[in-house]
C-alpha cells in the first residue's frame, strides 16, 4: 500500500470556509486534554515534510498552518506544555503525555515572528483553510523515505492540486528575502 501523506490530503482537499474565524484544538490524552482557543483561521496551511514538525502516526507530512499569536491562548491544562527544542527557531510547544505539538511560537528576530504555528487536524471543527501547498518535500528522504519514492509523493500532491517545494512556497520565500534584505538596511518603496 502507498504510504499515507496526511489523512487531510489522502483522499482529496476539502475547502476551508472563508467566514470561518477560529476554534479549539486538543491535544490526544484520553483525559485533562491540553485545550489551545484560537480566535482566527490560519493562514499559509500546508503540508511538511521536515522532520521537526508534528504528524500523526502513519503520515509523511505534517500539516501546519500559521495564526497571529495574539489569537492564540492556552484554555486547559497548560501545566502539561512543554517545549521540545529550546534551541529552535520554531519552540514547539508539545504536551508531554501525549506527545501532540500544540503551536509553536517564535520568539527570536525572524520574518515569522508574531506568528505561531498549528496543526488544525488537532479541532473538530470544520471550515479551517485547507493546505495550499507542500513544503521541504526533500526532507522526508531524511527520515527514511525512498529517494525513488519521491516522483510518487510529488505526483500525489499535484493530484490534490498541491503544488511542492523543497523548502516554502514563492510568496513565503519572498518574504524571508524581504526581511533579510531590509535587515541589511535595503529599503523598498510602496511595498
Ligand atoms: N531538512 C530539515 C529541515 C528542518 C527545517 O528547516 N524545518 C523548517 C520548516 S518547519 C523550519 O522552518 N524549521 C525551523 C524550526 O524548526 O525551528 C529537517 O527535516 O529536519
Ligand atoms: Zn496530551
Ligand atoms: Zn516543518
Amino acid at each position: 500500500m502507498a504510504p499515507s501523506l496526511h489523512p487531510l490530503i489522502d483522499n482529496g482537499i476539502a475547502p476551508g470556509s472563508s467566514s470561518f474565524s477560529g476554534g479549539k484544538l486538543h491535544c490526544r490524552c484520553a483525559s485533562d486534554q491540553v485545550e489551545i482557543t484560537l480566535n482566527s483561521n490560519v493562514a499559509h496551511n500546508h503540508a511538511c515534510g521536515c522532520s521537526k514538525c508534528w504528524k500523526p502516526s502513519g503520515s509523511l507530512f505534517s500539516i501546519v498552518g500559521v495564526v497571529p499569536r495574539d489569537a492564540v491562548s492556552v484554555t486547559a491544562n497548560a501545566s502539561k506544555l512543554s517545549i521540545v527544542d529550546k534551541e529552535a527557531t520554531i519552540q514547539r510547544n508539545a504536551c508531554k503525555d501525549c506527545g501532540v505539538h500544540l503551536f509553536g511560537r517564535i520568539e527570536k528576530d525572524h520574518p515569522f515572528k508574531g506568528l505561531d504555528f498549528v496543526h488544525v487536524e488537532l479541532s473538530d471543527e470544520k471550515g479551517w483553510q485547507e493546505p495550499q501547498f507542500a513544503g521541504f518535500v526533500s526532507s522526508i528522504i531524511e527520515q527514511g523515505s525512498h529517494p525513488k519514492e519521491m516522483d510518487e509523493v510529488r505526483d500525489k500532491f499535484k493530484a490534490v492540486g498541491l503544488q511542492t517545494y523543497d523548502v516554502l512556497s514563492p510568496v513565503l520565500m519572498d518574504l524571508i528575502s524581504t526581511f533579510t534584505a531590509q535587515k541589511s538596511g535595503i529599503r523598498f518603496a510602496n511595498l
